[in-house]
């Protein structure tokens, strides 16, 4: 009885208490700025713990910032209207954490055994209350730890809201918003209208008992979705038909896991849901050279920018938005929701760090503050990687928030809009900075507006002084203005740059970005802090390779003076002299060298160890003092430079774009569980790397199929020896299993007994023989897939890209499983091996979009919608 009750959603006016609603805007606004109940209006019981704006503004009582500071297996509650997704979203929340899913409406009926409509109507709406009261507050003790909890807004209505309230002082309360269409769409039976009167009613009254908000972006208001470069309607359509709704769960996916992490980590998280590239293992502001690229949020929300394009040669993306309400765009009110949902734009179109950022946060005014504190506070609600925090706002509040940010990196901003005494050598800077380092910020921004030339040399010196004596806040700091452009050049620490365009007008004062991030790598070149370098390809035949044009773009793009090349070769020795070259800055290596290679290397990665296969060769050019290899950070530090090479650091990247092309292609049904199987086929260099990305992925049943059974036995030994000897990360599951990675005799065997069909397949057999031209013809038995909910396939060929196992699996597409083939294979590996060669997060989409454009090139005509297929959908 429970499990059909389970799936039975109710209709909205079921709902009683919320369908009687006032749903007028004219609902009126405590002092506290909480919509007052009227008629059955969830009430908060305690409104006077909520941020008393107007007293603050007259400077009597602080600003109260949001709880979060949880248990790291606290529960965490979702909470929001009918229709915005929340428990699709606690779905993908308890699959990627291995969490318990817990439904308020659920546990209400499995423990009076009646909907709360039908027990309302049989006890009466004062038992109701009370039975409904008992069971929200043994919902939060029962599953106060290690679930997702689904409430739904009915359950705020009388001791429920200030329950929730009390409970979010422990515990992740995350309100899900939508937008307007997105929800009727769902709700069907109301019009827009009053949807929209009832999310604007509703978001203060949620907001006051949670401390987190997610705008869910909907199929139909996103425009990611469109921005496939489709050649026409029909094509847009037929591909939308065919994987439209899964693409639009796996952004929303990707998107609440990212808030997750900035809410409870991802340490508990499933392998599968977490990243491999290089850079991402490293934390941003500890980079050196890195920028933000500066958005504004009318321009966001007006949809005024190409947010992917914008992103090129940028490490993060700072989105700034005005705090003087009124004069926001078009006149509109900024409010929560915009916020929200420009934040949300910004998520969509990013893999990127986000700093949130006020406009005219140097207003120091005693209102403004007040209006910036709300707005910190409604920045920090969204769980951004960094926000930023004007120290004008008093030390009491800079220190409530640094105590309250969560996973969230505060950067403590100082704006000197007047030049002090001594400017860079005065001794408030030097206070400054300390005192953001007392007040807990990640990162110390201090900023000056001057008109003295030297300055630019000043700020150096103040930084080497900072320096010398401390690390951490990382320190960020330039001059401001025409003349403080100089300065930009020798930051570190994400200096500010403005999108790729034409500058209309150049403002002495202004303060914002007046460099973009090419023209900073530019001048980086130019006063040789960076140097031209020769990377290239080496192989057998190379000639076909799209790794050129991929990575020859990319340096264009980003501003760097480097070139790739091709070197083809039947022998390793040019090999050998080519990577102690003094302007060698790393190549990618091909077969038939992947794994003759290895013995060239003075250290290998973890991962190529395991897989004995390197693609990817940078050079090292500064060894420690006991000449051992620095590690990663310092490695990735020291690009770009030219001089002797001391030693070879061998890397795989295969692995990482293979991991990457399952963890976009794998439906949040199929999301990697101890029963989760994976095939590879073939047994060479590449299925060495795929074996090793699935079981880097947590699939503990790995299977290899190839013609030669001896190659394939030699395959699964070796991994099977690494998992035996806790080589290979996450190939024991928390209960001690082993992952197994077996041999299947035959490719006319059916799937072995006793385990779950696959819903991985990896085909890394070559699309040609190696010594003639005659197609592989490979397909798989169709019997491997027949699981109910599809799978992911990847095939690693590209040349060519349609295999037979490419048109099998299209074929498979109606049936759920979705196809990466060697188009988005090669970009993903060539990302990892951009950011190992140059330090640099790679400019993804243009990368693929050479790819894509070589690939109609050559076709020259339609291949049946293959290659429209969504490529924009981006993991990390
Ligand atoms: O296998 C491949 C494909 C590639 O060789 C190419 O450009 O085609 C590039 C290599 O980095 C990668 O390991």
């Amino acid at each position: 009885m429970a499990a059909t009750y389970a799936g039975q959603k109710r209709s909205f006016h079921q709902m009683r208490d919320v369908g009687t609603l006032p749903l007028s805007t004219g609902s009126t606004t405590s002092t506290s700025g909480v919509a007052s109940p009227r008629g059955h209006t969830p009430h908060l019981d305690n409104a006077r713990d909520t941020p008393d704006r107007a007293s603050f503004a007259s400077g009597t009582t602080e600003p109260s910032f949001r709880a979060a500071s949880f248990e790291p297996d606290a529960s965490v509650v979702l909470i929001g209207v009918k229709g915005v997704g929340k428990s699709s979203l606690g779905v993908l929340a308890a699959n990627a954490y291995h969490r318990r899913l817990i439904e308020s409406e659920r546990v209400f009926y499995d423990t009076t055994g009646q909907t709360a409509n039908a027990y309302r109507k049989l006890h009466g709406a004062v038992d109701y209350r009370k039975r409904h009261d008992e069971v929200l507050e043994q919902t939060f003790q029962r599953y106060g730890k290690d679930a997702v909890i689904v409430l739904s807004f009915a359950d705020l209505e009388h001791e429920g809201a200030g329950r929730l309230r009390r409970y979010a002082a422990t515990h992740p309360v995350i309100h899900i918003m939508r937008d307007v269409k997105g929800v009727s769409d769902y709700l069907k039976v109301w019009t827009e209208d009053r949807v929209k009167q009832l999310l604007r009613m509703s978001g203060p009254v949620i907001r006051a008992c949670s401390n987190y908000d997610f705008f869910n972006r909907s199929a139909t208001d996103d425009s990611s979705t469109m921005d496939l470069g489709r050649a026409d309607e029909h094509e847009w359509s037929e591909a939308r038909s065919a994987n439209g709704s899964f693409l639009t769960l796996k952004r929303a996916e990707r998107d609440f896991l990212r808030l997750l992490r900035n809410i409870i980590g991802d340490h508990d998280r499933g392998p599968s849901h977490q990243s491999a590239y290089p850079l991402s293992q490293i934390l941003v502001e500890q980079r050196t050279y890195t920028y933000s690229v500066v958005v504004h949020f009318d321009a966001v929300v007006n949809g005024e920018l190409d947010l992917e394009e914008v992103q090129t040669g940028a490490d993060a993306v700072e989105l700034v938005v005005p705090i003087d309400f009124d004069k926001a765009s078009s006149g509109a009110k900024v409010d929560h929701n915009l916020v929200a949902k420009a934040f949300g734009i910004v998520r969509r179109a990013s893999i990127l760090p986000i700093i949130l950022s006020l406009d005219e946060a140097n207003d120091s005014s005693i209102t403004s503050r007040a209006q910036q504190a709300e707005m910190i506070n409604v920045f920090l609600r969204l769980a951004p990687e960094f926000c930023t925090v004007d120290l004008g706002l008093g030390d009491n509040v800079v220190e409530q928030v640094t105590s309250c940010k969560g996973y969230t990196r505060i950067i403590g901003l100082k704006h000197f809009a007047k030049r002090p005494g001594h400017g860079w050598n005065d001794s408030e800077c030097v206070y400054v900075y300390h005192n953001m380092q007392r007040l807990g910020c990640d990162v110390a921004k201090l900023t000056m507006s001057t008109t003295i030339e030297n300055d630019n040399f000043e700020v150096k010196a103040f930084k080497r002084r900072i320096r010398e004596n401390s690390s951490i806040p990382r320190l960020t700091c330039y001059n401001t203005g025409i003349i403080g452009r100089t300065s930009l050049c020798f930051n570190y620490v994400l200096t500010p740059t403005r999108p790729e365009g034409p500058l209309s007008e150049l403002e002495p004062d202004t303060d914002q970005p007046l460099v973009t991030a090419k023209q900073l790598t530019h001048a980086l070149f130019a006063i040789f802090k960076h140097e031209p370098m020769h990377f290239f390809i080496y192989g057998l035949d190379v000639s076909w390779s799209l790794s050129p044009a991929m990575h020859n773009a990319a340096y264009a793009a980003c501003g760097m003076a480097h070139h790739f090349t091709t070197i083809s070769s039947n022998g390793m020795d040019e090999l050998q002299s080519m990577m102690y070259k003094h302007t060698f800055g790393g190549c990618a290596v091909v077969q038939p060298y992947k794994t003759k290679v290895v013995s060239m290397m003075t250290v290998l990665s973890a991962h190529a160890e395991a897989i004995g296969a390197v693609n990817s060769v940078i050079p090292i050019r500064e060894l420690l003092d006991d000449t051992s290899v620095p590690d990663e950070l310092k490695i990735m530090s020291t690009r770009n430079r030219s001089g002797p090479v001391k030693a070879l650091w061998g890397d795989n990247t295969d692995w990482i774009g293979l991991r990457a092309c399952v963890r976009r292609g794998l439906s949040p049904a199929n999301t990697v569980r101890s029963t989760s199987t994976g095939i590879v086929c073939g047994a060479g260099g590449q299925a060495r790397a795929a074996v090793y990305a699935l079981l880097s992925l947590g699939v503990m049943h790995v299977f290899v199929a190839n013609r030669t059974l001896s190659t394939a036995h030699a395959l699964a030994d070796h991994y099977n020896k690494l998992i035996d000897s806790k080589v290979i990360k996450h190939a024991i599951g928390n209960d001690g299993t082993k992952a197994r990675v077996r041999v299947i005799e035959s490719f006319t065997d059916s799937w072995p007994a006793g385990f779950s069909l696959p819903t991985m397949v990896v085909c890394t057999i070559p699309s040609q023989k190696p010594d003639s031209s005659v197609p592989s013809n490979f397909t798989v038995p169709s019997s491997w897939l027949q699981n109910p909910t599809g799978g992911v396939a990847v095939e690693l060929s590209y040349n060519p890209m349609v295999t037979p196992f490419v048109l099998q699996m299209r074929a498979e597409a109606k049936r759920g499983w979705i196809l990466m083939d060697g188009f988005d294979h090669l970009p993903e590996q060539a990302f990892a091996q951009f950011e190992l060669f140059t330090g640099r997060r790679a400019p993804r989409k243009l990368m693929r979009d050479v790819v894509l454009d070589h690939y109609r090139n050559q076709q020259k005509v339609d291949d049946g919608g293959g290659v429209e297929r969504e490529r924009a959908f981006a993991v990390d």
